[in-house]
């Protein structure tokens, strides 16, 4: 089977610094796969580079296999193709991918439409409307006629979230990566979230690239798990055995941190 995303040998450079080094990985159609490390480890960078919106500065060479197009040096124009159809991304803060000036249903309508277009089969007016309303409710947002018709800031953050999560699902995305989608939201809406996109992956059967530094999130939420540190992968594999049987001490001792946290939590330490 083709690789729906294959890294190789993918590095990150400012000026003459390598932010990513040498990271290699590859994600099949309907799998899960976590990235983890702590800050600054390059995780974003890697996701970044992988859909090709690195920032000015930045630069990437190796291998970025996306839907079977390069990505490393490819154009703007080709680039703009697979970001609408083959990945979405979900980033920390919902605001950073929502126009403040624009009714939310209309921010939903936008991708819908230009994926109908693609797909041959255009939406418009009251069909529009309806396919937003649909997306709404299944990104289980309460009063969807309402919602559509609120600005961004009139809403909460979880709904903010679920609307940008909408705007992913709207490019049909065969990827779906999520970085950091709970890290700005309270405990409780951080599990909405959560259990929102583990049931959006498993219905629509994308991939998940899902980074985060929340050890007992990424367990519950992914099979497979790359563990980078200054942007070298320490290790990688099944997310059971990496966590059960750590053979870095860099893993190791992210881990031993979650654990105390755990423990803080819950009142042992
Ligand atoms: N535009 C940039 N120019 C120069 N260095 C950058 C730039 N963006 C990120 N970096 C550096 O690259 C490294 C990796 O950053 P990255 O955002 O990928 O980390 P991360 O693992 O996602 O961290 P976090 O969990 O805090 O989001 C960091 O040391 C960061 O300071």
């Amino acid at each position: 089977m083709t690789a729906l995303l294959s890294l190789e040998n993918l590095s990150v450079h400012a000026g003459g610094k390598a932010l990513v080094s040498n990271l290699s990985l590859s994600l099949n159609r309907g799998e899960r796969l976590g990235l983890i490390g702590e800050s600054g480890s390059g995780k974003s960078l890697t996701s970044l580079a992988a859909t090709g919106l690195l920032p000015t500065g930045l630069s990437a060479s190796g291998s970025a296999i996306l839907a079977g197009k390069q990505v490393i040096g490819a154009s703007d124009r080709e680039l703009n193709k697979l970001r609408g159809t083959a990945v979405a991304i979900v980033f920390q803060e919902p605001l950073t991918a929502l126009d403040p000036l624009m009714r939310v249903g209309k921010q939903v309508a936008e991708p819908l439409a230009r994926r109908a277009q693609r797909d041959g089969a255009p939406l418009s007016g009251a069909a529009l409307d309806k396919a937003v309303l649909a997306l709404l409710d299944e990104v289980a947002l309460p009063d969807p006629q309402r919602m559509a018709t609120s600005y961004p800031h009139e809403l909460s953050g979880g709904q903010r979230q679920r609307i940008a999560i909408a705007m992913a699902l709207a490019c049909k995305p065969d990827l779906l990566i999520a970085d950091e989608p709970t890290t700005a939201l309270d405990v409780t809406t951080q599990a909405e979230i959560l259990g929102l996109l583990d049931r959006l992956v498993r219905e629509r059967n994308m991939a998940l690239l899902f980074i985060s530094h929340d050890l007992p999130v990424v367990a519950n939420t992914v099979e497979r798990v790359v563990v980078l540190r200054q942007g070298e992968t320490v290790e990688a594999g099944n997310v059971a055995e990496v966590f059960g049987n750590p053979r870095h001490d860099y893993t190791k001792s992210l881990l031993a941190a979650a654990r105390r946290l755990d423990d803080a939590m819950e009142g042992r330490a």
